[in-house]
């Protein structure tokens, strides 16, 4: 049901030639066969035009920054395998087009089965922030359910002199809407690591919620489930408040704040990394690595949410 449903996307969808790479071959397996062998999850960028949806996806799933780029038409698929805690996942990147004559048509099948949305504003342009709201009304407008993860995405943070939209501004209408927010550019390198931890935040959180299922399932058949600890969903009180995902985001949390320049402290942990300066001076690499290498290391640690 589900591979048909998507086929039928694909049709509508891949009117779209310019870069299109959809086929209709792809299993959208959110199901809970365990014959699946490949997990893919659909994750869609949306914002104002202009604000590099296209370079952010480019950079995530090819690893470089596009030479150059026209207005997305309708839609570009882009796909990046995965692997996390042994399961080979697929990103699916949904690159949807910014200006209202290449998309209107296209809008209902964007959330259409969607796992995860990407909100995208240009740091040095104000309009495109103050345009999220009339984004994020366009998504709960197509009844897309709160318990699918969103993050915001401030882009060109590169251009440090042009900047117009302050962090902490940023920072509170991230709070305010529950959604994570991650300050990043496409073109710098070096800000690479931190493009892919955007996308594989949100793997790990959907990776997270489909093993709760499992385990519900489980819990059902009245067989008592025991979840592997990386298992594990949300509390009941993470679930209240989506910025207190899946212990899988935690690192995420943590990786942001240090980037913020905030100690990073976590439930629990002694704060590895020093009060870091304001992340639009450069992480060094190593610190990267550091943050990555902690990021890995909490995904394997315990869980300690009572009954698992
Ligand atoms: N300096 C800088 N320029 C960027 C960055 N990301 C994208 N750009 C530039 O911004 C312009 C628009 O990028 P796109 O990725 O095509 O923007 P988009 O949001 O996909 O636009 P639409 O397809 O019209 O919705 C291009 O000229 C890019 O080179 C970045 O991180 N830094």
């Amino acid at each position: 049901m589900a591979n048909e449903s998507l086929e039928n996307e694909g049709d509508a969808v891949s009117r779209n030639s310019r870069n299109a790479r959809f086929t209709s071959s792809v299993d959208l397996s959110t199901s809970l066969d365990s014959s699946v062998q490949t997990r893919i999850f659909k994750i869609i960028v949306i914002g104002d035009s202009n604000v590099g949806k296209t370079c952010l996806t480019f950079r995530f799933t090819g690893g470089s920054f596009p030479d150059k780029t026209e207005a997305t038409i309708g839609v570009d698929f882009r796909e990046k395998a995965v692997e996390i805690e042994g399961e080979k996942i697929k990103v699916q990147v949904w690159d949807t087009a910014g200006q209202e004559r290449f998309r209107k048509s296209m809008v209902e099948h964007y959330y259409r089965n969607v796992h995860a949305v990407i909100f995208v504003y240009d740091v040095t342009k104000m309009a495109s922030f103050q345009n999220l709201k009339t984004w994020i009304q366009e998504c709960n407008g197509h009844r897309v359910s709160s318990t699918v993860p969103r993050v915001l995405v401030g882009n060109k943070c590169d251009l440090v002199s042009q900047i117009q939209v302050p962090s902490n501004t940023a920072l509170k209408f991230a709070d305010a809407h529950n959604m994570l927010l991650f300050e990043t550019s496409a073109k710098d390198p070096m800000e690479s690591q931190n493009v892919d931890s955007i996308f594989m935040c949100l793997a790990c959180r959907l990776k997270a919620q489909k093993s709760l299922l499992y385990r519900d399932v489980e819990r059902e058949d009245g067989r008592l489930a025991g979840c592997r600890p990386t298992e594990c969903g949300p509390t009941e009180a993470q679930q209240a408040n989506p910025l207190h995902w899946a212990r899988a985001e935690i690192p995420i949390l943590y990786l942001l704040r240090v980037q913020q320049g905030v100690p990073g402290v976590l439930p629990g942990h002694q704060p590895v990394i020093p009060r870091h300066p304001h992340r639009r001076r450069k992480l060094p690499s190593h610190n990267h690595q550091q943050i990555s290498r902690k990021f890995l290391f909490i995904l394997q640690t315990p869980c300690h949410r009572p009954g698992c």
